[in-house]
């Protein structure tokens, strides 16, 4: 254990200290325009439908009510952000002009509807919408170049499953593009895709299969595997098995190819050697200058090592913090962190939560520590420092393609988070291969701890009040951060019973949260809860509704009392909650799957609300799961009973 505490602290001794670039993320926020405009809005939305009106007989403007009770429309602290219109049988025409002065709107599904035609080209004026989803329905022709040049905070595309011909618009990735989501598949689009250059780093979910795209496929978007591309016949290269153009495309597409895009192709080839060989330059002398770093911190590592050997592990290790931070002070001209406050952290330990006061790598070094586990993301700590506070540090491992500025930005945005039920962390360390996030210790531990560990002193307290209270403390707490969080694709992204702990009273605190946009898919995928949805696990999709899902099966877990299987890897150990309660609500026998030791008299009809509410969170399809917030009011229903 020793030996682990003493290796992590030691890594973080080995690299030298940078300043901090803080990146300070703003998230746009618009004013709403007034209630009674928007209603104005979507009643010219709803004149523009030919088909379909009925389902939105509650959108009516006598009498007079607020849109945030219509059918379909989500408002979040009563703006309204969303239009969830999917499956109506609607047609007609989009009323996009109306829509234009719904600022706060940030997320449109007309998804399995039968709108056709061409996409009105008023689009372009939705400069805040986020999320744009035109799946399955018959919209055809080609979509103007420019058309998503002013969408600068879309993150989800889809335009699968319509009839859109011509080039895939060069504007979907524009120098402001977010994009994490871009689905083009099973439509006409011809010629070659994209080179994406400014989203290709971001998007995590690609597919442009069934098209009559050609040429070579961009190898910035060979990650996303031969089915985003299949059924393209003029297509080549990598991941395809067609791996050289040359040989590999249907004799017929490539006579018939231009020559502009044979052009193209060769000119793809030819930038993608030149990368690679500056690359491989840059390696070269990155390694170098690495080495020469290596031998100059050595000596500080060697005291820090040896005085644990010999037991003055702590103060020697924090004497040779201290040598590090002169040496950077001396060599970059700034103060050390506690020599200087306010933006905190200057160099080493950046402080991004004061109120549980402010404390240094040094401090750090000089605490008494303890191995508390390894979780998917790495190691977590305890140390008890002399000043009183009890941390948690977390080495999050696998992070080392995030750029400083960006794990800057996320960090002071996880730093900026204040609410009852999330546990805002304190403060971080980054160097590119060493990455630690430091939060207050919480002395009851985890929720899978107190409801399926030892079963010990805390665990009589888990009466149906108090799980009652700690189901609308983490709704709450994640209807938050998905209102704090909305830019991110699944606001919490690892939502389960270890990362909710107990405060002394049971209020639950939220635990790793917003760290989705630091981890790469491809780990993601492997170790975070959100991906083990249906949606994640089939498509490697992730979205606010991931997190709704994770949610529904806390709340199973509370209600049932029972370890779901879907926490372990394999799905194998553990009940799985999801099945069980989805039959047992068909099979109107939901009394028969609660927690044996709370179900009395009295508490049954609050117990059963309670897993009808979770049973329609983890809803195998994504679009039919409620939003976080609809999930916090429901709960609350249920709390006053
Ligand atoms: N701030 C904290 N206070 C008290 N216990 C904590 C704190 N943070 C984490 N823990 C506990 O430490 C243990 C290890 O945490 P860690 O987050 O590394 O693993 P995990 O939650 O099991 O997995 P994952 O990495 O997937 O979140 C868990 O039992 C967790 O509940």
């Amino acid at each position: 254990m020793e030996q682990q505490w003493r290796t992590a602290f030691a890594l973080v001794l080995y690299f030298t200290i940078h300043p901090a670039i803080f990146n300070v993320f703003t998230i746009a926020q618009e004013t709403a325009a007034p209630v009674t405009d928007d209603a104005a809005a979507l009643l010219s939305l709803k004149d523009s439908f030919t088909e379909g009106g009925d389902a939105l007989s509650s959108w009516s403007s006598s009498p007079a009510t607020s849109p945030c009770g219509w059918f379909g429309v989500i408002c979040v602290s009563g703006v309204l952000t969303g239009l969830r219109l999917a499956k109506l049988g609607l047609s007609g025409t989009v009323n996009v002009t109306a829509l234009s002065h719904v600022k706060g709107l940030r997320s449109i599904s007309l998804n399995d509807n039968k709108f056709s035609g061409p996409l009105p080209p008023e689009l372009s004026t939705l400069g805040s919408i986020r999320s744009l989803f035109l799946s399955h329905n018959a919209f055809s022709g080609e979509i103007p170049d420019g058309l998503f040049a002013s969408m600068r905070h879309l993150n989800k595309l889809w335009l699968d499953d319509n009839q859109f011909t011509g080039r895939i618009p060069s504007s979907i990735s524009n120098a402001h593009s977010k994009l994490i989501e871009l689905r083009l598949e099973d439509n006409a689009f011809d010629g070659t895709i994209p080179t994406f250059d400014h989203i290709s780093s971001t998007l995590k979910a690609f597919n442009a299969s069934n098209n009559q795209l050609s040429g070579l496929i961009p190898a910035s978007l060979a990650r996303f595997g031969a089915s985003s591309f299949a059924g393209n016949p003029g297509l080549c290269g990598p991941p395809l098995d067609s791996s050289s153009c040359g040989t590999a495309p249907s004799p017929a597409k490539s006579s018939e190819g231009p020559p502009m895009e044979q052009a193209r192709s060769q000119t793809h080839i030819n930038v993608v050697v030149g990368v690679v060989a500056a690359v491989l330059v840059l390696l070269v002398l990155v390694a170098s200058l690495f080495c020469r770093r290596r031998h100059d911190h050595q000596e500080n590592l060697d005291a820090s090592a040896e005085a644990m050997e010999s037991g003055t592990a702590s103060v020697a290790a924090a004497a040779a913090t201290q040598k590090e931070e002169k040496d950077s002070e001396a060599t970059s001209g700034r103060k050390p962190v506690g020599a200087s406050r306010g933006a905190t952290g200057m160099a080493g330990l950046v402080m991004i939560n004061e109120e549980k006061g402010a404390f240094r790598l040094a401090d750090l070094m000089k605490a008494t520590a303890e191995v508390l586990g390894n979780g998917g993301l790495g190691s977590a700590y305890k140390a008890a420092m002399a000043n009183g506070l009890t941390v948690v540090v977390k080495r999050l491992c696998d992070m080392n393609r995030i750029g400083k500025e960006t794990f800057d930005g996320e960090m002071r945005r996880l730093g900026s988070l204040r609410h009852p039920n999330v546990l805002t962390p304190l403060a971080y360390y980054y160097r590119k291969e060493e990455k630690l996030l430091v939060s207050e210790y919480v002395p009851k531990g985890s929720l899978r701890n107190v409801l399926h560990g030892d079963r010990g002193a805390e665990h009589p307290a888990l009466d149906w009040p108090t799980r009652l209270k700690i189901a609308l403390g983490i709704a709450r707490g994640m209807a938050y951060l998905h209102a704090e969080l909305a830019a991110v694709d699944a606001p919490h992204g690892n939502l389960k019973s270890s990362n909710i702990l107990l405060a002394d009273n049971f209020e639950p605190l939220i635990a790793d949260h917003g760290l989705v946009p630091l981890v790469g898919v491809a780990q993601a995928s492997q170790v975070m809860f959100a991906y083990r949805t249906p949606e994640g696990t089939q498509h490697r999709l992730v979205s606010p509704k991931s997190d709704v899902f994770c949610l529904g099966v806390v709340i199973l877990e509370l209600v049932t009392g029972k370890f779901p299987s879907q926490y372990a890897n394999d799905n194998k150990g553990g009940t799985d909650v999801v099945q069980q309660a989805t039959s047992a609500i068909v099979e109107r026998r939901e009394a028969g799957e609660l927690a044996g030791d709370i179900a009395a008299p009295d508490t049954v009809q609050g117990m059963v609300r309670l897993l009808r509410v979770a049973a329609a969170c983890v809803d195998a399809n994504p679009e039919e799961r409620p939003e976080m917030s609809e999930v916090a009011e429901l709960v609350q229903e249920i709390a006053s009973g």
